[in-house]
Formats: structure tokens, sequence, C-alpha cells
């Protein structure tokens, strides 16, 4: 498999050493304007870049008949934007918030939780991310599907950065130390007791194993899908 990356920072390199360890070969690496290169030249892109970036990047490859995986965060307010064009384009497209294993299955446990704290009125949520200082946006993409996932099987209703807002909103707190490459809190909190569950990245090898297996899945397919298509879960 061909393989664009867009974004050849901390993820598009860890995606490099895994592609190349699995068979595939980059034939482009790009960190500038992608309108200044020929992403035919792929099979599939993957794009970890910036949150100003991704839009302009998936369009790119979604117009140019080249299937797109986007693990970058902070754009989302588009995304229906992308699932329209990739519609309408015939293209192939996935987003994840989160592509590691762990995560994904995490994200399942969260909503089974919520199911289960639904009507248990003492309990408040709130969640936890903490990640390294580079990190441009905030909260993380992953916390927001923590918290979509808590709202879709609750009474919550919205989520906000910081201090509760209201009794039907999803505190965030967001916390930048060193080099951490990704934890992720889920809390409900009554006056006797806290119930707690976590996810911890030790490293990412997990976000690019998951980019890699996804561009795999891709390539043949067209539509728009989610990480529970790529690992059958959900
Ligand atoms: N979904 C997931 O599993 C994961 C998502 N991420 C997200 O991926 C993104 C990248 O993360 P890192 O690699 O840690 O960041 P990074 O800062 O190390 O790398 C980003 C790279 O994008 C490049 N860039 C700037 N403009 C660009 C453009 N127009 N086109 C292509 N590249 C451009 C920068 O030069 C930089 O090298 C972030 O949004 C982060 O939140 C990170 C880890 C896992
Ligand atoms: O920026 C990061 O590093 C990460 N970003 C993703 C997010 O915003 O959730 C995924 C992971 O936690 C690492």
């Amino acid at each position: 498999m061909k393989i664009a990356l867009l974004g050849y920072g901390k993820m598009g390199k860890a995606i490099e050493k895994i592609a190349v360890e699995r068979g595939h070969s980059i034939v482009l690496k790009i960190s500038d304007d992608i309108d200044k290169h020929n992403i035919q030249t792929a099979d599939v892109a993957i794009d970890f870049s910036i949150p100003e970036a991704a839009v302009k990047n998936i369009s790119n490859c979604i117009k140019n008949g080249v299937p797109v995986i986007s693990g970058t965060t902070g754009w989302l307010k588009n995304y229906s934007d992308m699932v329209a064009l990739a519609n309408k384009k015939d293209g192939a497209f996935i987003y994840a918030s989160n592509f590691s294993l762990g995560v994904n299955i995490f994200f399942e446990l969260n909503k089974l939780l919520a199911k289960m704290m639904a009507n248990l009125s003492q309990y408040k949520v709130d969640l936890e991310e903490i990640h390294h200082t580079q990190k441009l946006d905030a909260p993380s993409g992953t916390a927001i599907t923590l918290a979509e996932g808590i709202i879709e099987n609750t009474h919550y209703s919205d989520w906000s950065l910081g201090q509760e807002k209201s009794k039907t909103t999803i505190p965030i707190e967001s916390k930048r130390i060193d080099a951490v490459p990704g934890t992720h809190f889920v809390n409900y909190t009554s006056n006797v007791d806290t119930i707690s569950m976590s996810h911890t990245a030790h490293n990412r090898e997990g976000f690019a194993l998951g980019a890699v297996i996804a561009s795999e899945w891709i390539i043949g397919k067209t539509g728009v899908f989610t990480m529970n298509d790529v690992l059958n879960i959900g």
C-alpha cells in the first residue's frame, strides 16, 4: 500500500515506523499546503496534522478519489461538511478522535457505564484529560467523544471546558503535563463515593497501529466509517 502522510510530526513518524514494518511504503510526507502535491500517487492518505489544515487535507483527498483517514483533532465543527463531501463524491473517509484499540473499548465501556448511571441522580459525572504540553487543542478529541457517549445515554445535554456550568453540563478538565501521551478519566461522584474509569496510553504506538489498520481496511471501500466498523465492536 502506498501511503501519503499528511503531517509528519510525532504521529506521522510513529505511523511511518509501523506502516513500514507492515510492508507498506510512504510515498508522500506533507507538512505544508496539500495543493502543492499530487495526492493521487498514494493509495491512501493518513492525516495527523493541525486543526487548521485538516479540512483542506481531507477535502483534497476526497476530491482526488484518495481514501483518507484523519486523526487530527480540534476541527470537528466541520465534520458534517466532510461527511457530505465524501458522500457526494463517493469517497472513503474515517475520522476517529482516538485510533487505539484500548480507547475504542474504553468508549464502549463509557457508554455502558453511562446507561447504568442514567437514573442514579445522586452521582455527578466529570471528565479529566491529561496530555503533553505541545498539544494545540483542549479538551482532547477523545474527551469530547467520551462526553458524547454520556450525552447519548443520560440526561446530560452538553459539555464544557472547566467548571460545571449547569446540572446538564459535563465538566471537562484539561491538564497539560510534560510529555504525557494521553490519559483520560471518567468519574461519577456522590456524597459517599466515586466510581472512576481511566485509560492511560503509555506511548503513541497504539494510536499509530490503529490508524494503519484503518488504512488497510478502507482500501476498496466507499463511504464514511468509524473505528467501530474497522474493529467490528460497538
Ligand atoms: N486520533 C488519534 O488517535 C490521535 C490524534 N492525535 C492528533 O493528531 C494531530 C497531530 O498530533 P502530533 O503528531 O502529536 O502533532 P505534531 O505537532 O507533532 O505534528 C503535526 C504536524 O503537522 C504539520 N503541519 C502543519 N501544517 C500542515 C499542513 N497544512 N498539512 C500537513 N501537515 C501540517 C506540522 O509541521 C507538524 O509536523 C493532533 O491534532 C492530535 O490531537 C494525536 C495522537 C492520536
Ligand atoms: O494530541 C495528542 O497527543 C492526542 N490527541 C488525541 C485527542 O485529542 O484525543 C488522542 C490522544 O489522546 C493523543
